[in-house]
């Protein structure tokens, strides 16, 4: 039988939860899910259908980033369930590096916790212009206490260059809203009503070259290589040929999916599924971009601005010096890279330096870019690109 073909009749965001270990991202998700198809738009995806590695199963943390989609009255989003655990944090970089809005999930009982400080950074560096928060489980939290959380997530938000004064706060229980518990499902419209009005639909640069930042890479059997993820700029059709930025090769799309539905043609914004002629599986890997041929020339020399994490942030207890080498987080790349600070000897925990970087590999590369940069499991700094030199 063959598959329903994509209908574009609203505009389309991509959003996602992130937030501590725990908080409630993944059932907060499925409640999501949950109201809308009661309402009867959408398909309810369950608990387990977000989690479904057995590792995850196993251990009841979210490991994998995956993607449900689903619409309000004015919008198609697809959404983004992101890990919270700190082992995961590359997952969750590359799953918010496709955001054009986050809602940010703190448990109401707990408060900000590691994660939570790390995701604002992280989300902020990689571009996530827009927050909502959801303080969840607050069907079991003080209310005198949830207004303390409330304040110190504004304060966290603000000391990231987000509005934390005006961003909406919306206490919520994912768990009872999946258990119909009417209260919380209301309150689960009141997070969506938050997402549609404070999250403005983003200018997508539909007539730019194609530009896409490889997420996820799977095998279809009998069909090739399949690629996925937010597609940054321009558009792309079944039959274009592009190129494999890391995979070093030019190919033609044969196939284009979003969720399982066929398109004819994708856009900026799209969350896309791409098969690619020839390409096999081990040629190319997250990280990778594909886009238009002779569009963009990856390049490994940069210099930046960088903030080093004070060590309260979760960065470094001592300097960094030339000859420090990272791992550097670019869209959903990560590669490592050297540092060279030139005419200063140290960058202390806490100051903003101007740096050079060689990375290990070629990317693409472009002025305003954000990266962030980790070390040992953790994130020690946060930067922007200057000036990419050839
Ligand atoms: N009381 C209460 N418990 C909740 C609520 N939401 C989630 N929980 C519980 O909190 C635990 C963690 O929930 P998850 O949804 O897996 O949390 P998560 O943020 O996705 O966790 P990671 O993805 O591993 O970071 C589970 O035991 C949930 O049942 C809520 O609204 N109220
Ligand atoms: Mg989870």
């Amino acid at each position: 039988m063959p598959k329903t073909a994509y209908v574009r009749t609203k505009p389309h965001l991509n959003i996602g939860t992130m937030g501590h270990v725990d908080h409630g991202k993944t059932t907060l998700t499925a409640a999501i899910t949950k109201v809308l198809s009661d309402r009867g738009s959408g398909t309810f995806v369950p608990f387990d259908r977000i989690d479904r590695a057995p590792e995850e199963a196993a251990r009841g943390i979210t490991i994998n980033i995956s993607h449900v989609e689903y619409e309000t009255g004015t919008r198609h989003y697809a959404h983004v369930d992101m890990p919270g655990h700190a082992d995961f944090i590359k997952n969750m970089v590359t799953g918010a590096a496709q955001l054009d809005g986050a809602i940010l999930v703190v448990s109401a009982l707990d408060g900000i916790m590691p994660q939570t400080s790390e995701h604002v950074l992280l989300a902020k560096q990689v571009g996530v212009r827009h927050i909502v928060v959801a303080l969840n489980k607050a069907d079991a939290g003080d209310p005198e206490l949830t207004d303390l959380v409330e304040l110190e997530v504004r304060e966290l938000l603000g000391a990231h260059g987000y509005d934390g004064e005006h961003v909406p706060v919306v206490r919520v229980s994912g768990l009872r809203a999946l258990e119909g518990d009417p209260r919380w499902t209301e309150a689960i419209d009141a997070l969506l009503d938050a997402v549609d009005t404070y999250v403005p639909m983003p200018e997508r640069y539909v007539d730019a070259p194609f530009l896409l930042s490889v997420e996820n890479v799977l095998t279809i059997t009998g069909r090739g290589t399949v690629v996925t993820g937010a597609v940054e700029r321009g558009t792309v059709r079944v039959g274009d040929r592009v190129a494999v930025l890391g995979a070093e090769t030019e190919t033609t799309v044969t196939g284009l999916e979003t969720f399982g539905k066929p398109m004819e043609s994708a856009e900026a914004g799209d969350n896309v599924a791409l098969l690619l002629r020839g390409l096999h599986r081990d040629q190319v890997r997250r990280g990778h971009v594909v886009a238009a041929p002779g569009s963009v020339t990856p390049r490994r020399r940069f210099t930046a601005e960088l903030y080093v994490l004070s060590t309260e942030e979760g960065g470094r207890r001592t300097p960094l010096s030339t000859g420090y080498r990272p791992q550097f987080y670019i869209r959903t790349a990560d590669v490592v890279g050297d540092l060279d600070l030139g005419e200063r000897a140290v960058a202390r925990p806490g100051e903003t330096v101007t740096v050079s970087v060689e990375l290990g590999r070629d990317v693409p590369l472009e002025a305003g870019l954000g990266f962030a940069i980790r070390e040992g499991g953790r994130t020690v700094g946060a930067g922007t690109v200057r000036t990419v030199e050839e």
